[in-house]
């Protein structure tokens, strides 16, 4: 049998009176690659914290292995003072490396995520994306026993998250248990063993056998000008993402065209279009 490493036992979760996770069961063991899903506000930020034990539970247990090595990304880093190589260097001290060995890792991890020109520009200069690196660095430099991450792929160019899946991968397969939470099918795919839903409080295991078949196209518009996307074309949309005037979509293959012509329509110009079937 894997090893258990932590679970969460008839877990439930209030703020104040509101009631968010409702009666949650979940194993976590050494295999574990593990995808949280669900609407906006279903508690998947919440839940993640409850099994990284970073939060209070209100009701229901948690039990977890001895000495557990627990990583986390948070969704929204914070925009402090430090440059990277500061945070890094002395949150890689304190996690007990020496420092030798910190400046050899961060300089691998820094050229891996090609943020090499960025070490020393205060954290709160950077970008949502480069920002988002840091944190993934900062988890990575003693690989942890239990990975979790919070909407990983937001605010990161096209480059950096082939990157990142990859790195996330690299480590399932050195032995990681991996949880995530994220909005994109195609995330689950690339990342997840199981996945799972919020809904209603309560935690619904989702088939991934008709996901796995599901293909999608990448699309880089060009606009005038950001604006909103038609609230029904959207729900045909995986991922939408603006750079300025330039628009990044991820779409299931089977909607390519709808999505394709409504917004040549709208005047959006197409830019480059490739398939994703990684
Ligand atoms: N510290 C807090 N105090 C009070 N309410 C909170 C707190 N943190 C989260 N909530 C509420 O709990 C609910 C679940 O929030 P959570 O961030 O876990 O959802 P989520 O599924 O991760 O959402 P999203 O997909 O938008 O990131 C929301 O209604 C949120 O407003």
């Amino acid at each position: 049998m894997d090893t258990i490493l932590i679970s969460l036992h008839s877990i439930s979760k209030y703020f104040g009176k509101k009631l968010i996770l409702n009666d949650i069961n979940l194993t976590i063991t050494k295999k574990s690659a593990l995808a949280l899903m669900g609407p906006n506000g279903s508690g998947k930020s919440t839940l993640l914290k409850l099994i990284g034990g970073l939060s209070k539970i209100s009701s229901g247990s948690r039990d977890s292995a001895p000495q557990l090595k627990i990583a986390y990304i948070p969704e929204n880093f914070p925009k402090i003072d430090l440059t990277p190589e500061e945070f890094i260097n002395s949150t890689g001290l304190i996690g007990g490396l020496a420092p030798k060995q910190v400046t050899t890792r961060m300089t691998e991890l820094f050229q891996a995520f090609q943020m090499e020109d960025m070490g020393a520009v205060p954290i709160k200069h950077l970008s949502k994306g480069t920002i988002q690196k840091v944190a993934v660095i900062q988890a990575l430099l003693t690989p942890p026993d239990v990975l979790l991450l919070d909407e990983p792929l937001s605010g990161q160019d096209i480059q950096a998250q082939k990157l990142f899946i990859r790195m996330v991968q690299k480590l399932h397969q050195q032995g990681v248990a991996t949880i995530m939470s994220c909005h994109e099918r195609f995330l689950v795919k690339q990342l997840a063993h199981s996945a799972y839903e919020l809904l209603d409080h309560q935690l619904i295991p989702m088939d991934l056998s008709g996901l796995k078949e599901i293909k999608y196209d990448l699309m880089i518009f060009e606009a005038l000008a950001k604006s909103a996307i038609d609230p029904a074309l959207q729900t045909l949309i995986e991922q939408a993402e603006w750079d300025h005037n330039r628009l990044k979509l991820i779409v299931p293959r089977d909607q390519s065209d709808v999505v394709l012509k409504e917004l040549l329509k709208q005047e959006f110009k197409l830019r480059t279009m490739e398939g994703i079937s990684q």
